[in-house]
């Protein structure tokens, strides 16, 4: 069931170019008698931030991995970019990877290397033509734009929450990304640096005019990013609106997500 809320173009904080990069249509994914997704259908502009909204074990996360190819959905397709993401042979999988992005809830740094290393290595493995200065002009512009160019040596054992948070999302946009999906990008923070990263979220997706999934149950970050909510639900998309629209609504279901 869809209740039909509409976005309110007016409230949006930006206007998203209207021709779509990820368009997913009647996707279908279960396991064994598990239905996870039913009949879930979605479209995210060009420089679109879309939060999935869910409960826990609704389907956030599966729908992630089908998007990126790490699940095969049983019906429906995923087109990024135009080009169906679920028909593609592993070759094909990782040349579309690269124009996405993945910023992980648990930020997946390597403990054992440096801030400089861990920002050098997506580099030296997927531009391997790239010369050591080439390399060392990217992570120093990805340092900057996190605000973190004096942490270059340090591990990530010595960083803060927030500051792992910055590197993490340092390293995803290092490799210019079109599109990039967001697990919880501020579970665990506390809410003035949840604040800090939600701003810095929209100043580099401004900037590198990339569009965004993200899955957050954090309500402040999903009022701060948001374009456009999406509300996961029985396998299907039960609402598409603003923040604001979605807010104000009647129905019970969506309603107890913004208690
Ligand atoms: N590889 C798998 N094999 C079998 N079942 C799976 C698999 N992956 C996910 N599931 C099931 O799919 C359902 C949805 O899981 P998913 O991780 O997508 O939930 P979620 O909405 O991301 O939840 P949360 O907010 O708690 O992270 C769960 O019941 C989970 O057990």
């Amino acid at each position: 069931m869809n209740t039909g809320v509409i976005a309110n173009k007016a409230e949006e904080k930006h206007q998203p170019i209207s021709n779509p990069v990820i368009v997913i249509e009647h996707l279908c994914k279960r396991f064994g008698d598990n239905v996870i997704l039913k009949d879930f259908s979605l479209s995210v502009k060009r420089e679109e931030n879309v939060v999935v909204l869910g409960k826990s074990g609704a389907g956030k996360s599966v729908l992630i991995k089908c998007i990126i190819g790490l699940l095969k959905p049983d019906k429906g397709k995923i087109l990024v970019f135009g080009d169906d993401v679920t028909a593609m042979d592993e070759d094909a999988l990782a040349k579309a990877r690269t124009k996405i992005g993945f910023l992980f809830q648990a930020n997946a740094l390597y403990d054992s290397m440096t801030v400089r290393e861990n920002l050098e290595f997506p580099l030296r493995r997927h531009w391997t033509s790239l010369g050591d200065n080439e390399i060392g002009k990217m992570v120093k512009e990805a340092l900057e734009n996190v605000g973190l160019t004096h942490t270059s040596d340090m591990m990530p054992a010595e960083l803060s929450g927030g500051m792992l948070k910055r590197i993490a999302l340092a390293r995803t946009l290092i490799l210019k990304p079109e599109i990039i999906l967001y697990d919880e990008p501020t579970t665990g923070l506390d809410p003035v640096t949840a604040k800090e990263i939600d701003q810095l979220i929209l100043t580099l997706q401004k900037k590198y005019k990339t569009s965004s999934i993200i899955i957050s149950h954090d309500m402040n970050c999903v009022r701060n990013i948001a374009d456009r909510v999406i509300l996961l639900l029985e396998g299907m998309c039960y609402a598409d609106g603003t923040y604001n629209t979605l807010e104000r609504s009647s129905d019970p279901k969506i309603n107890q997500f913004f208690q």
